[in-house]
């Protein structure tokens, strides 16, 4: 997946062609206020709003008690992002937009680009991360931290477009018993795993401010029965055993290579001999070109982690030096670039 830059006429991609227009500012500028109004639009309870029906902004404004000129102008600038369409004065969710900004919808993204609040003020200390080399290690906030909710929240958004998909990749020997979900948060991966096979219980071991509101996540969904978290690090805990399965999904991005080896070393000493390693990674891609957004993707990471997006190469080899065999590869096409990774223990 590319950023662009669309051109709407045939004088655009002749200048876009011909370099005249300054590509860096276009895309710092119009980026950096794309994406704030996105947001805007979530804090400020716009789409909720819309769901209601087609209104007039100054029917909005009074709704949401916000200032008449400038719920105008936000919702002048979401048509410009193609989530709110205008007809005869009185503004709409966009169609297509609906499945992902309207709050009934079981694809709702509402609580990622709320966590994006959080994103914004990590990415504002990019520039001192760089030059020390210290990253912001959002794992690192105390349990109760209001930050942990709104990542978690939006990490489970994510994973329900992709849990169906992903779970029904994974297959496991009928009897199967227990699957450990390291770094599971939410537990929706492991959820969707248990359901799809009978007699399946599923432990997440999480970090204490990511089990609380992961618990709360399952127990709201009913699915206690199936799902218990566990608070500890994977670094260090017990991680008990033997699992028929053991899920590491999007977790060895925040661990160095080091880390990842070490970690999997202790996955396979609790897997069952014949037990499945699933592991879920954005990997970056080892071409030299074109250019993809996983280098920016890798820039978070090491923002928030001091880790990066590995390639297939290098997630593969630490699963090898851990003693795996790779036995399947899928890429997810619910999520972009995420990758499945199977394998058992050699
Ligand atoms: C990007 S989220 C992925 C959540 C989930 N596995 C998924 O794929 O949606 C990373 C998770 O790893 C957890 N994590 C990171 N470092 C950890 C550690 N050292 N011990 C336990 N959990 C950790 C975080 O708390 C968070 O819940």
């Amino acid at each position: 997946m590319r950023l662009g830059f669309k051109a709407d006429s045939l004088l655009e991609r002749v200048a876009d062609f011909l370099n005249l227009a300054p590509r860096p500012v276009v895309q710092a500028f119009f980026g950096m206020m794309a994406a704030r109004t996105l947001m805007a639009g979530v804090r400020l309870g716009v789409y909720t709003a819309l769901t209601e029906g087609p209104a007039t902004s100054e029917a909005l404004a009074e709704r949401l008690k916000l200032s008449p000129e400038g719920t105008r102008a936000l919702l002048e600038a979401l048509i410009s992002c193609e989530v709110v369409t205008r007809k005869r004065g009185r503004y709409s969710l966009d169609e297509r937009a609906q499945r992902w900004l309207d709050p009934r919808s079981s694809q709702y993204m509402g609580a990622f680009l709320e966590f994006n609040y959080a994103q914004w003020d990590w990415w504002s200390q990019l520039e001192n991360v760089v030059r020390t080399g210290k990253s912001v290690d959002i794992h690192d906030f105390a349990p109760e931290d209001p930050r942990w909710k709104d990542y978690i929240h939006a990490m489970h958004q994510l994973a329900r477009l992709a849990a169906p998909e992903v779970a029904g990749a994974i297959s496991l020997p009928r009897g199967a018993r227990h699957v450990l979900d390291l770094g599971g948060a939410h537990g929706w991966f492991s959820a969707e795993l248990c359901q799809r096979n009978k007699g399946l219980k599923a432990t997440v071991l999480d970090l204490e401010g990511s089990a609380r509101v992961g618990r709360e996540i399952i127990a709201a969904a009913g699915l206690t029965h199936v799902v218990t978290h566990r608070e500890g690090n994977i670094l260090t805990s017990e991680l008990g055993g033997p699992y028929d399965a053991v899920l590491v999904f999007q977790v060895l991005h925040h661990l160095s290579p080091a880390q990842n080896v070490a970690l999997l070393r202790r996955v396979r000493a609790a897997l069952a001999p014949k037990g499945t390693l699933a592991v879920l990674e954005y990997l970056r891609e080892d071409t030299e070109a074109p250019p993809s957004t996983a280098a920016l993707i890798g820039l978070h990471y090491f923002l928030t982690s001091k880790a990066a997006a590995y390639s297939s190469a290098e997630v593969e080899g630490f699963m090898e030096d851990a003693g795996f065999r790779i036995t399947k590869t899928q890429t997810v096409r619910h999520l972009p670039l995420q990758t499945l990774i199977l394998a058992r223990p050699e």
